[in-house]
């Protein structure tokens, strides 16, 4: 696989989330056990657990709306050729629709809310059937869980290996939001924002420069209608309070890697990968062009 030839060093990812998640347990602690859950609708407890080494990795992304989980959850997943799956994303696509939930979710994504557990699960399920179906194997979960009981359900139905919690100051984190565009006909995603912040109270200074669209695409940018300042105020408010409690839940089981963003894709990507101990080869015949 191709994945699997970029991976230069030889220890397998999943192993190395495996290895933190042991390092982190007290000497004869046993590892949390499962949370009784709610059924998954495909997902059942019938679902067969397959083993780490009979399938590819299953990772989440936490942190704040906005800090960058997409955009290098979806790196990590072609690198790895594991899918990205983005719950925000398969809302909007049910926004896009005209399924009967449509107008009711248009009003809660709009004001920052988050969407039921019973909705999301239901997307999310759906899409990891269709997932199964073609042979896809492992995840890097995008978006979810992003509550207690999100993850008390994923908990009873798959074994995940590793939670990549990313990290970055919350007045930077509103900057970037509202700099988000994406653009109406090929879908790409692009940020105007130049972040440019000067060391200040022992905080290190932090510069992320734009990503700017092609040409082409420079007409057909669009905001999403929940990138206003007040509403992403408000996430952020609903993350601290909702999804916190889910970084909590995952350190108790020594699964979470604390990734501070050191700065944008060129400061960040090559230090991700570091920690992960993955190399990018992709990217190092670039670099040595
Ligand atoms: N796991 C989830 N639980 C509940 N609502 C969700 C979930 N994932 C996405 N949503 C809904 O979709 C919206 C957009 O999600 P996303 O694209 O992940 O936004 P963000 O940029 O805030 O990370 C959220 O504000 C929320 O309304």
């Amino acid at each position: 696989m191709a994945a699997v030839q970029r991976l230069l060093r030889s220890s397998s990812v999943a192993a190395a989330g495996r290895r933190r998640m042991a390092t982190s347990l007290a000497p004869g602690q046993a590892p949390a056990a499962p949370a009784a859950a709610p059924a998954f609708p495909f997902a059942g407890a019938e679902r067969r657990r397959r083993p780490a080494h009979e399938r590819n990795v299953q990772w989440v992304f936490l942190g704040c709306p906005g800090v960058g989980k997409g955009t290098y959850a979806s790196r990590l997943s072609r690198l790895l050729g594991v899918p990205h799956i983005a719950t925000g994303d398969l809302v909007r696509d049910e926004l896009a629709s005209t399924g009967p939930d449509a107008v009711q979710l248009k009003e809660i994504v709009n004001q920052g809310k988050l969407v039921s557990d019973e909705i999301i699960i239901n997307l999310l399920s759906k899409r990891l059937k269709k997932g199964e179906e073609k042979g896809e194997s492992g995840f890097i979960l995008d978006g979810f869980p992003r509550t207690v009981n999100q993850a008390e359900i994923l908990d009873g139905v798959t074994d995940i290996d590793m939670v990549v919690n990313l990290k970055l100051r919350e007045d930077i984190i509103v900057q970037k939001c509202l700099g988000r565009r994406i653009c109406g006909q090929c879908g790409k995603n692009f940020n105007l924002a130049c972040i440019d912040v000067k060391a200040e109270n022992g905080l290190p200074p932090i510069y992320m420069s734009p990503l700017l669209p092609p040409n082409n695409c420079m007409s057909k940018l669009l905001t999403r209608d929940d990138d206003t300042e007040e509403v992403v105020r408000n996430r952020l408010r609903i993350y601290n309070e909702m999804s916190q409690p889910v970084e909590d839940f995952y350190q108790k089981q020594g699964k979470v890697l604390e990734f501070d963003l050191p700065g944008g894709i060129p400061e960040s990507w090559p230090k991700l990968l570091d920690v992960l101990n993955l190399e990018d080869q992709q990217e190092m015949k670039l670099a040595a062009a």
